[in-house]
């Protein structure tokens, strides 16, 4: 685990981080992917890699997951990627949503799973969170798609996902497509996140704390980054 000894400390790092995976990523191949979580904890992480100096407009933004909301809807994590993240040198990223305006959920992971980029091949990088029921990304304790979600002979795409602990309907990219980026991040902060995060690293029921099949199945070996 990386440890540092503030969110903002964290934040400064890790963008250095992915600045430079997307750098080479963007050397070796011409651009680079990059999917990221919503949530609270990633503002500042968000701040400080909009000024990265890299060359933006060959990087392709996305979501690991998003609630079905539009992007002017105060919970979307499109409007908390585009106030955070999408300005300074990084405005010139790409953005490629998961929401799409279809009359379902269902018909919007559709289309999304044709647009979203990553669905092809691995993510140069990838950035998860944790919420303080193990969830991470849209795989939430007891929802309606988590088994098929965490399977990994699935195909890469965008699932729906429905859970009691979720509010809105989800929309999250598989564990497929997730657990092989180039890069792959755990970032949690507080105590209360760290615990969470212990417990996970002493089971194994993936059902209960889904964040248990990154820790222990994805092929790239996740860097867990904490602050207090
Ligand atoms: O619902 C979500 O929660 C997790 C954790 O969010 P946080 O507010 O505790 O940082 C986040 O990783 C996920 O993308 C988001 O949709």
């Amino acid at each position: 685990m990386k440890t540092f000894e503030s969110g903002a400390a964290l934040a400064a790092g890790l963008a250095d981080t992915v600045a430079s995976a997307l750098s080479a990523a963007i050397a070796r191949s011409g651009e680079a992917t990059l999917a990221v979580s919503g949530g609270s904890t990633p503002k500042a992480f968000f701040e400080a890699l909009s000024t990265g100096a890299l060359d933006w407009a060959k990087v392709k933004v996305t979501l690991v997951d998003e609630r079905f909301v539009p992007e002017d809807n105060p919970r979307s994590n499109h409007l908390l990627v585009k106030t955070h993240l999408l300005k300074n040198a990084a405005a010139a990223a790409q953005f490629v949503p998961l929401y799409r305006p279809e009359a379902t959920i269902e018909e919007a992971a559709k289309t999304a799973s044709g647009i979203v980029p990553g669905m092809s091949q691995p993510f140069d990088v990838a950035i998860l969170g944790m919420g303080t029921d193990g969830h991470t990304a849209s795989f939430f304790p007891g929802g309606d798609h988590l088994a098929a979600a965490l399977d990994l002979s699935l195909p890469r795409r965008v699932m729906t996902m429905e859970a009691p602990g979720a509010g809105e309907a989800r929309l999250t990219l598989s564990f497929s497509a997730l657990h092989d980026a180039g890069l792959l991040v755990v970032h949690i902060e507080g105590g209360e996140k760290k615990a969470v995060l212990d417990q996970a690293l002493a089971g194994d029921d993936e059902q209960d704390m889904p964040i248990r099949a990154v820790l222990e199945r994805a092929r790239t070996t996740p860097d867990i980054y904490w602050a207090p």
